[in-house]
Protein backbone atom coordinates (compact mmCIF):
# COMPACT_ATOMS: atom_id res chain seq x y z
CA UNK A 1 0.00 0.00 0.00
CA UNK A 2 1.61 3.63 -1.04
CA UNK A 3 1.47 6.02 1.69
CA UNK A 4 -1.35 7.75 -0.52
CA UNK A 5 -3.59 4.93 -0.09
CA UNK A 6 -2.99 4.77 3.30
CA UNK A 7 -3.66 8.37 3.94
CA UNK A 8 -6.48 8.19 1.83
CA UNK A 9 -7.98 5.28 3.82
CA UNK A 10 -7.78 6.90 6.92
CA UNK A 11 -8.84 10.46 5.77
CA UNK A 12 -12.31 8.13 4.70
CA UNK A 13 -12.00 5.73 7.35
CA UNK A 14 -11.92 8.67 10.37
CA UNK A 15 -13.69 10.92 8.39
CA UNK A 16 -11.01 13.23 9.12
CA UNK A 17 -8.07 15.43 7.82
CA UNK A 18 -6.86 16.08 11.15
CA UNK A 19 -3.33 15.58 11.40
CA UNK A 20 -2.25 15.39 15.14
CA UNK A 21 1.07 16.40 15.99
CA UNK A 22 3.56 14.58 18.48
CA UNK A 23 5.82 17.34 19.54
CA UNK A 24 6.10 16.20 23.00
CA UNK A 25 7.79 19.15 25.64
CA UNK A 26 8.47 17.24 29.06
CA UNK A 27 7.91 20.55 30.52
CA UNK A 28 4.57 20.86 29.76
CA UNK A 29 3.71 17.36 31.00
CA UNK A 30 1.26 16.19 33.82
CA UNK A 31 3.62 15.86 37.18
CA UNK A 32 3.14 11.83 37.39
CA UNK A 33 3.73 11.48 33.67
CA UNK A 34 6.88 13.52 33.79
CA UNK A 35 8.00 10.94 36.58
CA UNK A 36 7.65 8.03 34.66
CA UNK A 37 11.30 6.26 32.79
CA UNK A 38 10.10 6.70 29.33
CA UNK A 39 8.21 9.43 29.87
CA UNK A 40 8.53 10.69 26.19
CA UNK A 41 6.85 7.57 25.06
CA UNK A 42 4.01 7.42 27.80
CA UNK A 43 2.91 11.05 27.12
CA UNK A 44 2.90 10.08 23.61
CA UNK A 45 1.40 7.03 23.83
CA UNK A 46 -1.72 8.14 25.61
CA UNK A 47 -1.83 11.24 23.23
CA UNK A 48 -2.11 8.77 20.47
CA UNK A 49 -4.43 6.23 22.24
CA UNK A 50 -6.89 9.47 22.71
CA UNK A 51 -6.98 10.54 19.44
CA UNK A 52 -6.22 7.39 16.81
CA UNK A 53 -10.31 7.22 16.21
CA UNK A 54 -9.79 11.44 15.05
CA UNK A 55 -7.21 11.93 13.35
CA UNK A 56 -5.90 10.75 9.55
CA UNK A 57 -2.08 10.64 10.47
CA UNK A 58 -0.16 11.17 13.17
CA UNK A 59 3.45 13.93 12.94
CA UNK A 60 5.99 13.25 15.41
CA UNK A 61 8.34 16.14 15.18
CA UNK A 62 12.02 14.31 15.71
CA UNK A 63 13.50 17.56 17.47
CA UNK A 64 11.25 16.94 20.57
CA UNK A 65 13.17 13.52 20.77
CA UNK A 66 16.35 13.99 19.66
CA UNK A 67 17.21 17.26 21.87
CA UNK A 68 16.92 14.88 25.07
CA UNK A 69 18.53 11.72 23.24
CA UNK A 70 15.18 10.22 23.28
CA UNK A 71 15.31 8.63 19.32
CA UNK A 72 14.62 5.57 21.40
CA UNK A 73 11.54 6.70 22.05
CA UNK A 74 10.85 7.93 18.94
CA UNK A 75 11.61 4.44 17.48
CA UNK A 76 9.35 2.89 20.04
CA UNK A 77 6.37 5.25 19.57
CA UNK A 78 6.77 4.84 15.81
CA UNK A 79 6.71 0.85 16.71
CA UNK A 80 3.69 1.74 18.72
CA UNK A 81 1.78 3.69 16.32
CA UNK A 82 2.47 0.96 13.17
CA UNK A 83 1.38 -1.93 15.34
CA UNK A 84 -1.57 -0.91 17.17
CA UNK A 85 -2.76 1.57 14.96
CA UNK A 86 -1.50 0.48 11.06
CA UNK A 87 -4.39 2.42 9.30
CA UNK A 88 -2.91 5.76 10.18
CA UNK A 89 0.38 6.86 8.42
CA UNK A 90 3.08 8.17 10.77
CA UNK A 91 4.29 11.62 9.00
CA UNK A 92 7.74 12.24 10.20
CA UNK A 93 8.69 15.28 10.48
CA UNK A 94 12.14 16.45 9.91
CA UNK A 95 12.59 18.55 7.31
CA UNK A 96 15.82 17.47 6.00
CA UNK A 97 17.67 18.58 3.10
CA UNK A 98 21.41 18.03 2.03
CA UNK A 99 23.77 16.53 -0.70
CA UNK A 100 22.53 13.07 -2.73
CA UNK A 101 24.46 10.53 -0.19
CA UNK A 102 23.79 12.36 2.58
CA UNK A 103 20.02 12.53 1.66
CA UNK A 104 19.88 8.70 1.41
CA UNK A 105 21.13 8.13 5.11
CA UNK A 106 18.16 10.51 5.90
CA UNK A 107 16.06 8.79 4.07
CA UNK A 108 16.88 5.39 5.75
CA UNK A 109 16.52 6.94 9.11
CA UNK A 110 12.78 8.11 8.34
CA UNK A 111 11.85 4.92 6.52
CA UNK A 112 13.98 2.60 7.83
CA UNK A 113 14.86 3.13 11.06
CA UNK A 114 11.63 4.83 12.27
CA UNK A 115 9.42 3.21 9.61
CA UNK A 116 7.93 6.50 8.59
CA UNK A 117 5.15 6.61 6.32
CA UNK A 118 6.52 9.73 5.15
CA UNK A 119 8.68 12.51 6.02
CA UNK A 120 9.12 16.22 5.49
CA UNK A 121 12.02 17.40 3.18
CA UNK A 122 13.22 20.43 2.32
CA UNK A 123 13.75 21.30 -1.26
CA UNK A 124 16.14 24.43 -1.17
CA UNK A 125 19.11 22.09 -2.36
CA UNK A 126 17.15 20.98 -5.48
CA UNK A 127 16.46 17.60 -7.14
CA UNK A 128 19.04 15.92 -6.48
CA UNK A 129 18.15 16.21 -2.61
CA UNK A 130 15.06 15.09 -2.91
CA UNK A 131 15.64 12.38 -5.38
CA UNK A 132 16.96 9.06 -2.76
CA UNK A 133 13.33 9.90 -0.21
CA UNK A 134 11.70 9.77 -3.81
CA UNK A 135 13.38 6.15 -4.07
CA UNK A 136 11.38 5.11 -1.69
CA UNK A 137 8.31 4.03 -3.79
CA UNK A 138 5.59 3.36 -1.64
CA UNK A 139 6.49 6.57 1.24
CA UNK A 140 5.84 9.66 0.72
CA UNK A 141 7.38 12.96 0.61
CA UNK A 142 5.98 16.06 1.72
CA UNK A 143 8.08 19.30 0.42
CA UNK A 144 8.49 22.50 2.26
CA UNK A 145 6.47 25.29 0.35
CA UNK A 146 4.76 27.85 1.84
CA UNK A 147 5.28 27.67 5.71
CA UNK A 148 3.19 28.45 8.34
CA UNK A 149 5.64 31.25 10.15
CA UNK A 150 6.31 34.80 9.73
CA UNK A 151 10.15 34.31 8.29
CA UNK A 152 8.61 31.60 5.63
CA UNK A 153 8.24 35.23 3.70
CA UNK A 154 12.12 35.90 3.78
CA UNK A 155 12.34 33.65 0.69
CA UNK A 156 9.57 31.70 -0.17
CA UNK A 157 7.68 35.03 -0.81
CA UNK A 158 10.81 36.91 -3.25
CA UNK A 159 9.78 37.21 -7.11
CA UNK A 160 11.60 35.33 -9.26
CA UNK A 161 10.49 35.61 -13.17
CA UNK A 162 7.86 37.10 -12.14
CA UNK A 163 6.32 34.34 -10.02
CA UNK A 164 7.06 33.87 -6.03
CA UNK A 165 9.59 31.37 -4.77
CA UNK A 166 7.13 29.10 -3.20
CA UNK A 167 5.02 29.13 -5.99
CA UNK A 168 7.63 27.74 -8.25
CA UNK A 169 8.50 25.10 -6.11
CA UNK A 170 4.17 24.21 -6.11
CA UNK A 171 4.89 23.76 -10.05
CA UNK A 172 8.30 21.77 -9.97
CA UNK A 173 7.09 19.46 -7.42
CA UNK A 174 3.80 18.94 -9.38
CA UNK A 175 5.09 19.14 -13.03
CA UNK A 176 8.95 17.57 -12.64
CA UNK A 177 9.42 16.03 -9.23
CA UNK A 178 6.08 14.04 -8.70
CA UNK A 179 6.66 11.51 -10.73
CA UNK A 180 5.40 8.63 -8.95
CA UNK A 181 2.70 10.23 -6.93
CA UNK A 182 4.73 10.31 -3.88
CA UNK A 183 4.74 14.01 -2.75
CA UNK A 184 2.98 16.27 -0.80
CA UNK A 185 3.36 19.93 -0.09
CA UNK A 186 4.04 21.59 3.16
CA UNK A 187 1.86 25.11 3.35
CA UNK A 188 1.01 27.24 6.40
CA UNK A 189 -2.67 27.74 7.74
CA UNK A 190 -1.43 31.02 8.63
CA UNK A 191 -1.56 31.78 4.93
CA UNK A 192 -4.63 31.12 3.46
CA UNK A 193 -4.32 33.15 -0.07
CA UNK A 194 -1.42 31.43 -0.75
CA UNK A 195 -2.84 28.26 0.06
CA UNK A 196 -5.39 28.75 -2.21
CA UNK A 197 -3.27 29.36 -4.77
CA UNK A 198 -0.90 26.28 -4.16
CA UNK A 199 -3.66 23.93 -4.24
CA UNK A 200 -4.94 25.80 -7.84
CA UNK A 201 -1.41 25.05 -9.30
CA UNK A 202 -1.03 21.22 -7.51
CA UNK A 203 -4.24 19.74 -8.35
CA UNK A 204 -5.21 17.00 -5.94
CA UNK A 205 -1.86 16.66 -4.18
CA UNK A 206 -2.29 16.45 -0.48
CA UNK A 207 -0.93 19.26 1.53
CA UNK A 208 0.40 19.04 5.09
CA UNK A 209 -1.39 22.02 6.51
CA UNK A 210 0.03 23.24 9.73
CA UNK A 211 -0.42 26.80 11.83
CA UNK A 212 -4.56 26.28 13.18
CA UNK A 213 -4.23 25.81 16.76
CA UNK A 214 -1.51 27.53 18.66
CA UNK A 215 -0.39 29.33 15.72
CA UNK A 216 -4.00 31.18 15.47
CA UNK A 217 -4.66 29.71 11.85
CA UNK A 218 -8.37 30.04 11.31
CA UNK A 219 -9.97 26.79 10.49
CA UNK A 220 -12.58 28.09 8.30
CA UNK A 221 -10.49 29.96 5.65
CA UNK A 222 -7.88 27.39 5.84
CA UNK A 223 -10.43 24.77 4.62
CA UNK A 224 -11.90 27.00 1.99
CA UNK A 225 -8.54 27.52 0.54
CA UNK A 226 -6.79 24.03 0.46
CA UNK A 227 -10.03 21.62 -0.02
CA UNK A 228 -9.84 19.95 -3.38
CA UNK A 229 -12.94 19.57 -5.50
CA UNK A 230 -13.85 16.85 -3.19
CA UNK A 231 -13.65 18.53 -0.12
CA UNK A 232 -10.72 16.46 0.91
CA UNK A 233 -6.90 16.83 0.54
CA UNK A 234 -5.32 18.10 3.13
CA UNK A 235 -3.84 16.74 6.65
CA UNK A 236 -4.46 20.11 8.81
CA UNK A 237 -1.84 19.26 11.82
CA UNK A 238 -2.56 21.05 15.27
CA UNK A 239 -0.28 20.34 17.67
CA UNK A 240 0.32 22.26 21.20
CA UNK A 241 -3.51 22.69 21.27
CA UNK A 242 -4.38 19.32 21.59
CA UNK A 243 -0.95 18.26 23.38
CA UNK A 244 -1.69 20.51 26.28
CA UNK A 245 -5.15 21.33 26.05
CA UNK A 246 -6.66 22.65 29.35
CA UNK A 247 -8.35 19.69 30.85
CA UNK A 248 -12.25 21.17 32.22
CA UNK A 249 -13.74 19.55 35.02
CA UNK A 250 -12.89 16.12 35.99
CA UNK A 251 -10.85 15.84 32.76
CA UNK A 252 -7.42 14.61 32.78
CA UNK A 253 -5.10 15.51 29.98
CA UNK A 254 -5.84 12.50 27.42
CA UNK A 255 -9.79 13.81 28.13
CA UNK A 256 -8.48 17.01 27.16
CA UNK A 257 -6.63 16.00 24.06
CA UNK A 258 -9.92 13.92 23.18
CA UNK A 259 -12.15 16.59 23.05
CA UNK A 260 -9.90 19.20 21.53
CA UNK A 261 -8.92 16.91 18.71
CA UNK A 262 -12.84 16.56 18.34
CA UNK A 263 -13.84 19.87 18.56
CA UNK A 264 -11.12 20.56 15.69
CA UNK A 265 -11.67 17.72 13.29
CA UNK A 266 -15.23 17.90 13.30
CA UNK A 267 -14.83 22.14 12.72
CA UNK A 268 -12.96 21.14 9.73
CA UNK A 269 -15.47 18.79 8.29
CA UNK A 270 -18.14 21.69 8.88
CA UNK A 271 -16.35 23.56 6.16
CA UNK A 272 -15.36 20.91 3.76
O1 LIG B 1 6.51 20.80 8.52
C1 LIG B 1 5.82 21.12 9.51
O2 LIG B 1 5.18 20.28 10.11
C2 LIG B 1 5.69 22.56 9.82
C3 LIG B 1 5.81 23.43 8.77
C4 LIG B 1 5.46 24.78 8.95
O3 LIG B 1 5.46 25.56 8.02
N1 LIG B 1 5.07 25.19 10.18
C5 LIG B 1 4.98 24.34 11.25
O4 LIG B 1 4.57 24.78 12.33
N2 LIG B 1 5.35 23.02 11.10
C6 LIG B 1 5.35 22.11 12.26
O5 LIG B 1 3.99 21.91 12.68
C7 LIG B 1 3.91 21.88 14.10
C8 LIG B 1 3.03 23.02 14.57
O6 LIG B 1 2.79 22.91 15.95
P1 LIG B 1 1.67 23.78 16.70
O7 LIG B 1 1.91 25.20 16.33
O8 LIG B 1 1.90 23.49 18.12
O9 LIG B 1 0.32 23.29 16.21
C9 LIG B 1 5.34 21.93 14.62
O10 LIG B 1 5.79 20.59 14.77
C10 LIG B 1 6.11 22.60 13.49
O11 LIG B 1 7.45 22.18 13.46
Amino acid sequence: MTFLEKLSAAWTANQSLLCVGLDPDVSKFPEPVRQQPDAIFAFCKAIVDATADLACSFKPQIAYFAALRAEDQLEALCRYIRTTYPQIPVVLDAKRGDIGATAEQYAREAFERYGADAVTVNPYMGFDSVAPYLEWKDRGVIILCRTSNPGGSDLQFLSAGGMPVYQHVARLVAEKWNTSGQCGLVVGATFPDELAQVRGIVGDMPLLVPGIGAQGGDIQATVKAGRTASGGGMMINSSRAILYAKPEGAEDFKAAARRVALETRDAINHYR
